[in-house]
């Protein structure tokens, strides 16, 4: 056994705990979960953080019996938490990495204090490409359409005070068709997050994520250790 009651099911390496950050329906969380159940990734979902109290992933949640936290605070103040009350929670449920998946709202200095090199997001355009303030959802995809760009897929970057500026750890890549409507690269784009999202996240429980000398982060091959991608 791991320290912290934590279960070690590849030789060195105790079972990672995360907490996932959504905001509507949830498919990334809900892929991640399942290659969890199959044993794809070594980790468990301890909590999950909705920034609305009744999205489709926060019901998806409560299903599993996984505890929903909610943050920011809603805008009555009937609901949710302050960054500190976050940090703190987050803190007890012992987190050792924080996954947003389609989480809508500004992740605040203290939490990425909190957890340095310890909390990535996945954006549905290739980074620097289309993100910033104001590309989230179907904005990213109609923007992309509209730039006459050939290609678009989902970017996993590690998360830093701004939008989408984080170190860039993985990125797929689709091909924007001229028939294109913004749905159908969005789910173009959707079924290579839900892949590359999952592989990430099994490098990262695995701890095969490395830093270059240069700030840039690594994957390391499951297959061949001297790969990296
Ligand atoms: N500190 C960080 N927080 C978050 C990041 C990040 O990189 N650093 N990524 C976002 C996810 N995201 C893109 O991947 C993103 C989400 C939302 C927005 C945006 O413009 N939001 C609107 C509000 C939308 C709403 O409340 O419905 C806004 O801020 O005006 C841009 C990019 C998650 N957090
Ligand atoms: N800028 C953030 C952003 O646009 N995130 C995007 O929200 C969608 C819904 O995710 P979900 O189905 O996992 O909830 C996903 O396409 C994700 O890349």
């Amino acid at each position: 056994m791991g320290s912290d009651d934590g279960v070690e099911l590849r030789e060195g390496v105790c079972r990672k705990k995360l907490a996932v950050f959504v905001s509507g329906g949830g498919s990334n969380f809900r892929c991640i979960y399942e290659a969890i159940l199959d044993g794809r990734v070594n980790g468990e979902i301890v909590v999950l953080v909705a920034s609305k109290p009744d999205c489709g992933g926060a019901n998806y949640a409560r299903d599993k019996g996984i505890p929903v936290i909610v943050f920011p605070e809603t805008k009555d103040g009937s609901e949710g938490l302050s960054p500190h009350d976050l940090v703190i929670s987050l803190r007890k449920y012992k987190i050792d990495h924080i996954l947003l998946a389609g989480y809508l709202k500004l992740i605040p200095a203290e939490l990425i204090r909190a957890y340095p090199r310890s909390i990535l997001n996945i954006h549905p355009s290739l980074l620097p490409a289309f993100g910033g303030k104001g590309y989230y959802g179907m904005k990213v995809h109609r923007a992309v359409i509209t730039s006459g760009a050939r290609y678009s897929g989902p970017t996993i970057h590690f998360v830093d005070e701004h939008y989408d500026t984080g170190r860039i750890l993985a990125q797929r890549v689709v091909p924007v068709l001229p028939t294109d409507t913004a749905d159908k690269l969005a789910a173009r784009v959707l079924q290579e997050e839900h892949q590359v999202y999952v592989e990430v996240a099994a490098a990262l429980c695995e701890e095969r994520i490395i830093w270059r000398e240069d700030g840039v982060p690594l994957i390391q091959s499951k297959e061949d250790p001297n790969n990296y991608s």
